[in-house]
This record gives structure tokens, C-alpha cells and sequence, in this order.
């Protein structure tokens, strides 16, 4: 019988909501502000790092996360980090995770779209000839750039259309960047077979998650944990099926949640909502998807079995085509079986 930490070390698992940028290790960091020591408020030094990754609200979040995007500037510097992200979800057991590129920060900041494509590409495929891992595209619209970043990613998304992209997202503030006005950029990412994926509730109320529902045609809502607050939304997502992307420490660094125990999650999960766990930003919020499943089993308070069930339930939740996902609901059981 091992412990509960070997357990989900050991585990194979899916991976839907870890942003690109925010999965940068201290490591790939630090080698990155050092290149640009003297023009980035980033410290190359990853003891330091950790106290830049403090955050006092999620709006400073933003702030900290974009200074990092800042830090981006060449194709290579893509290539790397995109590598690097897919060896340590393969280090954590990861067999196929959906990563969220922002293409909108990066062209803007000077990387043109078709190099930054093939950059990501490039990555993608070299990533499952050297771990085994498969990774997906959600290109998200970062809300604080407003409609014209909405209209660049949808053009980016449908000219470039990598083979990897699969979804379209809103990520960014919640707060003043109401859902209804990226209707239009949805329909036409929908309508060329992108599914919808928007952040919602993760800092507003459940009003924002029926708007990523009846407007963007969600069919997985970014976090959405102010769900929790609307019985009547609770009995829809449950009724429809429709997934949650519950990142729990996130919650807590970005100080939306005022600390694990008080998190939504408990509830979700008691009405009969599906859910997936993941780690969203891990390095910036300590954290990694290993971590994020010990944090779910604590406050659900289940073993093994029920650890298994969450990582099945996330491979039921990921669009992924149906024998991919039988094969590795089928390796969730055999190691199941075998502990
Ligand atoms: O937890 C999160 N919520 C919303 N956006 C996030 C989160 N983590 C990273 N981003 C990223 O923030 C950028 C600015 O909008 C986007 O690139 C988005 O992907």
C-alpha cells in the first residue's frame, strides 16, 4: 500500500486548464529575465522569484503575469518554453494536457503569428517524441485587450489553424470585461469546429458563468467556481454535463478564494457537477498537478479509488477522440489496479 503522494505521482493523468506562459519553471525564468537583466522588473534569481509570484490581488496576478510574457521575444524563446512545460507534465505522469497559448500577447509583442505557430508546433511534436506526452492548443483572447484582441486571436487561430488547436478562450479580468460582447469572435471559432472554453466566476458571480453558457456556447467553464453560489446553475451544469475547470490553489494565491478550506470545490462536487483538477499557473502559484490532486483528495476527503475517479473524470471531460480516451481511462485502472 503506498501513500496517498505516491499514489498520484504515479498516476496517469490529464491536464485542461495550465497556461502556457504561467507554466514557465523558476528555472526557465530566471534564464530568461537574465537575458534581459535591466529591463524587466523580473528577478533572474529564483530565490526572488518567489516573492515576486506573491500576489496581493489577481489584478497584480495580471500585472506580474504579463511582465512575464514580457519576457518572450523570439520564436526559440517559444520553442523552449513550450518544450519545457510538456517535460515536466511528463514528469508528473501528464499523457495529454490542453495547454492555453495567449498568440495575441506574443504577435503584439513582436513575434509574427506564423513563427510563433510553427514554434509551438515544432515543440508539440518534438514533446511526444521525447516524453510521450500529447499536447493541445486552447488559443485564448486575454480579456484586458478588449475586442481588437479578440479579433487578432480569432484571425490568428483560423489563418494559422496549427493541426494542435483545438479550443478558443477568454482568460484575464473578469471584472469590467463582461462575457456578451466576444459573442461574435465565439460563433466563428465555434463555427469552424474550435470547442468554447471561456474563463468564468473565477472573480465575478455565477452571472458571468450563465453569459460564458447562453453567450460564448461554453461547453467547459474556466474555473467557475461562484457556481457554487447559484443552486439553480449547480442543477444546470449538473443536468448538461458541462465541466469545471477547478484549479483550487490558484484560487487562494490570486486571493479569489480566501484559503483552501473555504474553497467551493466540496460543493461542486456534492451537486453533482463535473469537475477536472488542474494547476493553471503552477510555478507561479507553487504548486504542480500532483499537488493540485493532494489538495482535492484533503478536501473531499477520499483515497486511491477516488483520486482514480477524479483523473478518469478528467479524461471524460477533455476532447479528446473516444479511443484515446478509453485508452487512458483503461491506464488509470490497470494502475489502480496494480497499487
Ligand atoms: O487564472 C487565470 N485567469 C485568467 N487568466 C489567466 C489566468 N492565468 C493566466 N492567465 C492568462 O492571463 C493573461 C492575461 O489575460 C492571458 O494570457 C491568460 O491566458
Amino acid at each position: 500500500m503506498t501513500d496517498l503522494p505516491t499514489f498520484i505521482a504515479g498516476l496517469p493523468k490529464v491536464e485542461l486548464h495550465v497556461h502556457h506562459v504561467g507554466s514557465a519553471s523558476p528555472r526557465i525564468v530566471a534564464e530568461l529575465a537574465a537575458r534581459h537583466e535591466g529591463r524587466s522588473p523580473v528577478p533572474a534569481d529564483p530565490e526572488a522569484l518567489a516573492d515576486y509570484f506573491a500576489f496581493r490581488d489577481f489584478a497584480h496576478f495580471i500585472d506580474v503575469y504579463l511582465s512575464v510574457v514580457d519576457l518572450i521575444r523570439d520564436a526559440d524563446d517559444v520553442w523552449l518554453l513550450t518544450h519545457e512545460v510538456a517535460r515536466e507534465l511528463a514528469r508528473q505522469q501528464v499523457r495529454y494536457a490542453e495547454l492555453t497559448v495567449t498568440p495575441y500577447s506574443h504577435v503584439h509583442r513582436g513575434i509574427p503569428a506564423p513563427a510563433f505557430c510553427e514554434a509551438i508546433e515544432d515543440a508539440r511534436k518534438r514533446a511526444e517524441a521525447d516524453f510521450g506526452i500529447a499536447l493541445r492548443w486552447c488559443f485564448d483572447i486575454p480579456g484586458e485587450a478588449g475586442l481588437p484582441a479578440a479579433e487578432q486571436t480569432l484571425r490568428i487561430a483560423l489563418d494559422q489553424r496549427p493541426d494542435g488547436l483545438i479550443s478558443f478562450g477568454l482568460g484575464g479580468p473578469e471584472i469590467g470585461v463582461p462575457r456578451p460582447q466576444f459573442k461574435p469572435y465565439f460563433d466563428q471559432a465555434r463555427a469552424a469546429g474550435l470547442r468554447s472554453v471561456p474563463h468564468a466566476g473565477e472573480t465575478t458571480g455565477p452571472e458571468t458563468i450563465w453569459d460564458a453558457l447562453n453567450e460564448l456556447g461554453a461547453e467547459r467553464i474556466g474555473h467557475g467556481i461562484s457556481a457554487a453560489l447559484d443552486p439553480a446553475l449547480l442543477a444546470h451544469l449538473a443536468e448538461r454535463r458541462i465541466p469545471l475547470e477547478v484549479c483550487p490553489t490558484s484560487n487562494v494565491r490570486t486571493r479569489a478564494v480566501a484559503s483552501l478550506d473555504e474553497h467551493p470545490l466540496p460543493q461542486l462536487v456534492e451537486a453533482g457537477v463535473p469537475v477536472s483538477i488542474n494547476s493553471d499557473d503552477p510555478p507561479m502559484f507553487g504548486t504542480t498537478l500532483n499537488d493540485e490532486y493532494a489538495v482535492a483528495a484533503r478536501l473531499l476527503g477520499i483515497g486511491p479509488e477516488g483520486v482514480a475517479a477524479l483523473a478518469r473524470d478528467a479524461v471524460a471531460a477533455a476532447f479528446l477522440a473516444p479511443a484515446e480516451a478509453a485508452r487512458i481511462s483503461a491506464e488509470i485502472d490497470a494502475y489502480l489496479a496494480s497499487t
